[in-house]
């Protein structure tokens, strides 16, 4: 299963790959995140989309396929690698990535990788690197075929975790996903029909629109400038949808930059104040409503010491998370979790959960959500404030209000997409969410 890169000219390749280097290094070593890291390269901005596009591609290869990069080049020397030649290691994961799962030429492949090495100080180590990644070149069939990808490439953790959760075939099918360089979602403001035709995209049954990876820039589509429509995925465009007919409604949106869900609930028609407690990303949730001729009213504050105005009718509490279910979309996230996220995470969930239940007006309705695979942050979540408060009761998820999309309700009427449903069209974000009303009295 190889992807075929829009390969470059050679000298606009080496800097493809230069720039993918220091991308997976500030990622792997430093802990940075992929678009934090990106945001950090120079040599990344000064490359033509086309070649930066190359260089991300190669990045995001190695992140969904480090485990089996790392199992194919232990397989190829004789002892491993001491830890202070991880140099040597990661230009051997780029080289092995080209190899292995990408369409590149084994001459380019190679040559390019073992050229790198002098700019990046690991001249000594051409030989190495040459010996190794010619070998991949000669054993690649036979190494792929004996290796189990989905339970290689996925954290021991989060596979433990996911196999106790939902099963180890629905594990698998959750992994095999993270294998894919995922679809480009969007949410259209209007006239979904008429922007389906002229984007060439498909209408999911949920109703966002879907176009192929490697569609490119997407400020290039036709819309974009005019404010049509935002990307989005298809499972993160759901939990609003819980509110029901939000027209003419006032919504609190808490935690909502950078405002995926607020654009959606303005589109709706609905009067919006989005809260969050960071000002940057408010302001960023701004410049994307001002594209999109939306308007909603911001707060900046922390939910935990904040109070609205008055009681609200209806609430979208986003919270934040350990996005374990977004690994398709950044696959960063699994390389830089760790188990111990999810019950600090939990922490935070359950104090947010509390407060914005507390601000529920009699009669309104709470729609919770989180873009995570673990059930601490999800379903957890809700038990414990239902345990807490007597005034709160589920309201079960109908299949109509999401698309038909029957196999992601709960046995308890929760939403709960994983990455593999709609799997042969590509997927979509795991996102749990639940709809909870306050009784009158
Ligand atoms: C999952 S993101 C929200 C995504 C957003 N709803 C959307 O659809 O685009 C979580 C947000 O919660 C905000 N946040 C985290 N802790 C918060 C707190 N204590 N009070 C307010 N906002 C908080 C973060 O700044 C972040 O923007």
């Amino acid at each position: 299963m190889t992807q075929s890169p829009d390969t470059p000219n050679r000298s606009a390749g080496r800097e493809s790959r230069r720039a993918a280097f220091e991308w997976i290094r500030r990622i792997l070593r430093q802990g940075e995140t992929l678009e934090d890291a990106g945001a950090a390269i120079p040599r990344l901005r000064d490359l033509q989309p086309r070649d930066r596009a190359f260089a991300r591609l190669l990045t995001t290869t190695v992140l969904r396929r480090v485990g089996q990069l790392d199992n194919a080049i232990a397989r190829c020397l004789d002892r491993p690698l001491k830890g202070k030649l991880n140099a040597v290691q990661d230009l051997l994961r780029l080289g092995a990535a080209q190899v292995l799962f990408l369409d590149v030429p084994a001459h380019a492949a190679v040559g390019e990788t073992v050229a790198l090495a002098t700019g990046v100080r690991v001249g000594p180590h051409q030989g190495l690197l040459n010996a190794v990644l010619r070998r991949l070149v000669r054993e690649r069939e036979a190494i792929l075929a004996d290796q189990d990808a989905e339970r290689r490439n996925t954290p021991r953790w989060l596979w433990q975790a996911w196999c106790e959760t939902y099963g180890e075939e629905t594990a698998r099918a959750i992994a095999a996903q993270h294998l894919q360089e995922p679809p480009l979602d969007i949410s259209v403001k209007a006239d979904r029909e008429a922007w389906a035709e002229r984007l060439e995209a498909e209408i999911l049954p949920t109703g966002t629109l879907r176009l192929p990876p490697g569609s490119g820039d997407v400020r290039r589509l036709p819309g974009y400038g005019d404010g049509a429509w935002w990307v989005q995925d298809a499972a993160a465009a759901l939990p609003a949808r819980l509110l029901g007919d939000v027209s003419g409604r006032h919504i609190l949106d808490l935690c909502a930059a950078p405002g995926g869900k607020t654009a959606q609930l303005a589109a709706a028609g609905a009067t919006v104040l989005a809260v969050d407690r960071s000002k940057q990303r408010l302001q960023q949730l701004g410049e994307n409503l001002n594209r999109l001729s939306l308007a909603a009213a911001t707060v900046a504050a922390d939910l935990t010491e904040w109070t609205p105005p008055q009681p609200a009718e209806a609430i979208l509490l986003d919270a934040p998370c350990t996005a374990t279910g977004t690994l398709r979309r950044h696959p960063d996230i699994a390389r830089l979790k760790r188990p111990e996220d999810v019950p600090s995470m939990a922490a935070v969930q359950r104090d947010l959960l509390a407060a914005a239940a507390q601000m529920l007006a009699p009669g309104g309705t709470l729609v919770y959500a989180v873009c995570s695979l673990q059930p601490a942050e999800g379903s957890e979540q809700v038990d414990v404030l239902l345990q807490s408060r007597n005034d709160l009761e589920r309201v079960p998820v109908r299949p109509e209000e999401i698309g038909g999309l029957s196999e992601a309700i709960t046995p308890a009427g929760d939403l709960r997409t994983l990455p593999c449903h709609l799997g042969e069209r590509g997927g979509m974000d795991g996102f749990y969410a639940c709809r909870l009303h306050k009784r009158e009295s």
